[in-house]
């Protein structure tokens, strides 16, 4: 097989980056340090010609026929070490950690686990930044900050691990074959791992209808009236909607909720 015999499996989300001065502008926005680089979704190598010119590559790609045609287009850089295929489903390759030291996720994702995806780099502790081409509306979300209406868990938890930013919009007109959505590349440069699974969880409830108040959404979860006392507490409006609200109120509010949490329990004991 050779790359003009390839026709891009859409089950696979293959829509491949042409645009050489887009695949120019991920190389330049890459953090400079000694750390690897991780592709996941290499498919027919063109963003990996560039990277294997900087840094060596530790690649992740699910197509066999790719990752067929990858094995003779980098011969040299396979030889040398400058480049290393796993053959596979990177999910499935993925434990708590994908590579054994420290590593920069570079790659245009496959759109369909994007976010998925992101959130596992988020938690890995190799993983040290993260700069990927997704979907726009995914992208904004994560890079969103409060008080805009994309404002929600995707960006509270980027804001918690560090500081998120669209590098460049891509048109569909950058692929072939083209997606039906615009995309964008934005880099999340981390200064810790997403470690808190039940913020996370509270922020899901906070979230979970975006138009209503925060306290209407939160008293799902927690006592009405001791949820009121936290947001006078941080000098909150009981009117304010979640994507009002900002990170470190969020920090604030969940360990507020969880003292209250104690004390629900011992008011409901005395009942
Ligand atoms: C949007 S394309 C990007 C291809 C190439 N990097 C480019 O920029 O042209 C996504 C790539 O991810 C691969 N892929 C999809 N699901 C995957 C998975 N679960 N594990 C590893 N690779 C995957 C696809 O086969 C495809 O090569």
């Amino acid at each position: 097989m050779n790359r003009e015999s390839v026709v891009a499996k859409k089950k696979f989300g293959q829509n491949f980056l042409k645009d050489q001065s887009v695949l120019r502008q991920i190389v330049e926005a890459m953090p400079k340090n000694d750390n690897k680089i991780v592709e996941i979704g290499p498919g027919l190598g063109d963003l990996t010609k560039f990277l294997v010119d900087v840094k060596s590559v530790e690649a992740f790609e699910v197509d066999t026929d790719l990752c067929k045609l990858l094995q003779s287009t980098f011969k040299e850089e396979i030889a040398t070490k400058r480049l290393h295929i796993n053959c596979g489903d990177v999910l499935e390759a993925w434990q708590s950690e994908l590579v054994s030291e420290p590593y920069d996720l570079v790659a245009n994702l496959p759109y369909y686990i994007a976010t998925n995806i992101i959130l596992k780099a988020l938690a890995d502790p190799m993983c040290k930044n993260i700069l990927v081409m997704v979907q726009l509306e995914v992208a904004e979300k994560f890079c969103a900050s409060s008080g805009e209406k994309v404002f929600g868990s995707l960006g509270v938890i980027a804001q918690s691990v560090g500081t998120a930013q669209i590098v460049v919009k891509v048109p569909p007109t950058a692929f072939d074959p083209q997606p039906k959505v615009d995309s964008a590349v934005f880099l999340i440069q981390k200064k810790r791992d997403r470690n808190d699974k039940e913020f996370e969880d509270m922020l899901r409830v906070a979230f979970s209808q975006p138009r209503k108040t925060l306290v209407k959404n939160l008293s799902s979860k927690y006592d009405k009236k001791l949820l009121q006392e936290a947001l006078e507490e941080l000098e909150l409006a009981l009117t304010i909607r979640p994507h009002q609200v900002n990170t470190n109120d969020y920090h604030q509010l969940y360990k507020l909720t969880r003292s209250l949490d104690g004390r629900k329990d011992t008011r409901g004991s005395t009942k």
